[in-house]
């Protein structure tokens, strides 16, 4: 088993993944150290990860945004799948959890497409705005505190092209949306969001039960 699979049986999605996934060695390596980390419930699964890598192809990215970086599985997806030029803006706040990121950054060849912001992400964003990079990415993943989802998202929606694809991960929250005695800040946050989005004309959407739900919002 590697992971969440929200409304399929156990040996249902280990056949997905036995006849699907193609995990290159150095995430197979990543996930393998990370699966000893205390906090191993944040790390990006497999399924998702080779999904995000598929997208980031099919739309031709060159330039992405990851908010939420931890030991760095979805950055490193999604970095192997770029085109040699292609670059990852990748925010996170602890130091700790991405010295992991860039030691397989590095393992894997792809450090150079990898500029690593450790701040508030909020922060990042603001500042590449101010630089005058609205409507040049191409890709964005939110995977950060769920409080900040919404604020994540307007400055992606800023920061992408039209025709940009953002990636919003846990919008199921393992079931808790539905669960209407859990009123937990980060599962009050995702209803809100997912809520909000549901009425935002200015993307084209639609949400996935891929790991733990993930929302697909195409900038119009
Ligand atoms: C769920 S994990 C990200 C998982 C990652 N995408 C992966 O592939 O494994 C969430 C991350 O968000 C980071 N984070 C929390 N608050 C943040 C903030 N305000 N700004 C930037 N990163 C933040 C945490 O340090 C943590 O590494
Ligand atoms: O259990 C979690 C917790 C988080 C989380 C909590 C607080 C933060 O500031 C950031 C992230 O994120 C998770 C996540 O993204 C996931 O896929 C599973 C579990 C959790």
């Amino acid at each position: 088993m590697t992971g969440k699979s929200l409304g399929l049986s156990e040996p249902l999605h280990d056949y997905l993944l036995s006849v699907s996934l193609r995990e290159p060695e150095v995430l197979r390596s990543l996930r393998e150290e990370t699966s000893r980390h205390p906090e191993r419930i944040m790390q990006t699964t497999p399924d998702q990860g080779q999904f995000l890598a598929l997208l980031v192809q099919l739309i031709g990215a060159t330039k992405t945004l990851e908010i939420g970086v931890f030991t760095g599985y979805s950055s490193l997806a999604v970095a192997l799948a770029l085109p040699e030029a292609g670059q990852v803006i990748a925010c996170d706040v602890s130091e700790d959890y991405t010295a992991i990121a860039r030691r397989y950054w590095q393992q894997a060849g792809v450090a150079h497409k990898i500029a690593l912001h450790l701040a508030p992400a909020l922060e990042t964003l603001d500042r590449l705005l101010a630089e005058g990079q609205a409507g040049t990415f191409d890709f964005a993943f939110i995977d950060a505190d769920k409080g900040n989802y919404w604020n994540y998202y307007e400055r992606s929606l800023q920061l992408l092209r039209p025709g940009g694809l953002i990636a919003v991960d846990n919008v199921l929250w393992g079931g808790e949306v539905i669960n209407p005695d859990n009123q937990s800040p980060n599962t009050l946050a995702i209803r809100e969001f997912n809520q909000k989005i549901h009425q935002d004309n200015r993307v084209s959407l639609s949400m996935i039960p891929v790991s733990d739900g993930l929302t697909l919002a195409v900038k119009r």
